[in-house]
């Protein structure tokens, strides 16, 4: 997959076929249409492109959702996409300027200089330009001028897309890891920096990665302890092996904690990782925190929670 940033510095397509979305979470929805572009692509001889913003659309257009946290971060979103045989990731820079532009200077300017179409497959609902004026009856109207071919991805799988992303969303904060999982089609992932932490862990037997999200946009999960998967990030940017481990997320009341920390503890596993990165998938909530009368009641069902945890990964 050859991914653009510049939109200026595009190469010639060989009969694009062009996809338009933002593709939160890449989840089986998307994967959905997804397929369809590249089947389509391959009937007509052509390369499939997916053409995509950044940042978030709806962080620039509505002033009402600035707080919206995404499932995925755009390197995130890159690497899911790259997993899917397509040819051309396009990262548009989302702009006031970009989401100003009259739609039919859109169409001209953009879709067809930039990618000369041979098809365009789009939801019944896109909307695009100034004030989203856009639609997909203004590029049915345009069709037969700029010589592409239309594809509507119908109202019933869109609506499915929707409201996955919403429920992913959801789910995620709600600790509901079963219903994200099965909707991603994938455990969601997320990665912070090794921190220091308080250095308690390794008297009560469990030395913890103290994880620093650097992305302010990243959904992360709700408050509780889970069951996880983690590996750690290699300089060269590969990952090592995937290790098995528990997580910690919340304010340790046990210990009188006053701010929100992310630590895991990894099973079989003794290096120093202060200052790496660690990327943690998260299989399975296990409970809520919950205040102990000592560190050793803490312990026992820190114990008890490495045989559940073993017991689903
Ligand atoms: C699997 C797991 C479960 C935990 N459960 C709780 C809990 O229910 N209540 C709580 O106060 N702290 C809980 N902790 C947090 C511990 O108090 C924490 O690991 C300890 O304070 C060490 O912190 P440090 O890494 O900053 O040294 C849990 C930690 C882990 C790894
Ligand atoms: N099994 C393990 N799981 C997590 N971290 C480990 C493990 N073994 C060693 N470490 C290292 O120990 C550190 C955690 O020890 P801990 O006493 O909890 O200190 P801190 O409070 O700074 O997190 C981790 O940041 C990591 O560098």
């Amino acid at each position: 997959m050859q991914i653009h940033y510049d939109i200026n510095q595009l190469p010639v397509f060989k009969n694009a076929v062009v996809t338009i979305g933002t593709f939160d979470g890449v989840h089986e929805g998307h994967k959905k249409i997804i397929d369809q572009l590249t089947k389509t692509a391959q009937e007509a001889g052509g390369e499939s492109v997916i053409i995509t913003f950044h940042p978030h659309p709806r962080k620039i257009v509505s002033s009402s959702i600035l707080g919206i946290r995404l499932i995925n971060t755009l390197n995130e979103k890159t690497e899911l996409l790259e997993q899917l045989g397509i040819n051309h990731l396009v990262i548009t820079p989302f702009t006031e300027v970009f989401a100003n532009q009259e739609p039919e200077d859109y169409l001209k300017d953009f879709l067809i200089d930039k990618f000369h179409p041979h098809t365009i497959i789009i939801g019944y609902d896109h909307h695009f330009g100034k004030n989203r004026k856009g639609n997909y009856k203004l590029l049915e109207s345009y069709q037969e001028k700029y010589g592409y071919h239309l594809k509507e991805i119908p109202k019933h799988i869109l609506d499915h897309i929707g409201i996955s992303s919403t429920k992913i969303r959801e789910s995620i904060l709600n600790g509901d890891t079963t219903t994200t999982n099965h909707l991603l089609g994938y455990p969601f992932f997320f990665e912070g920096e090794v921190v220091h932490g308080d250095k308690l862990g390794r008297e009560l037997g469990y030395p913890t990665a103290n994880l620093k999200v650097q992305n302010e946009e990243k959904i992360l999960p709700c408050d509780g302890i889970y069951a996880v998967y983690a590996s750690v990030k290699n300089i060269d940017g590969g990952y090592g092996p995937v290790l098995k481990g528990m997580m910690s997320i919340g304010f340790r009341p046990t210990v009188d904690g006053t701010k929100r920390v992310i630590e895991v503890n990894l099973f079989d596993f003794q290096n120093d990782i202060y200052g790496k990165t660690l990327r943690v998938y998260v299989k399975q909530f296990l409970r809520s925190e919950e205040k102990f009368d000592s560190l050793e009641a803490l312990v026992k069902k820190i114990d008890d929670d490495k045989e559940r945890s073993l017991k689903v990964l």
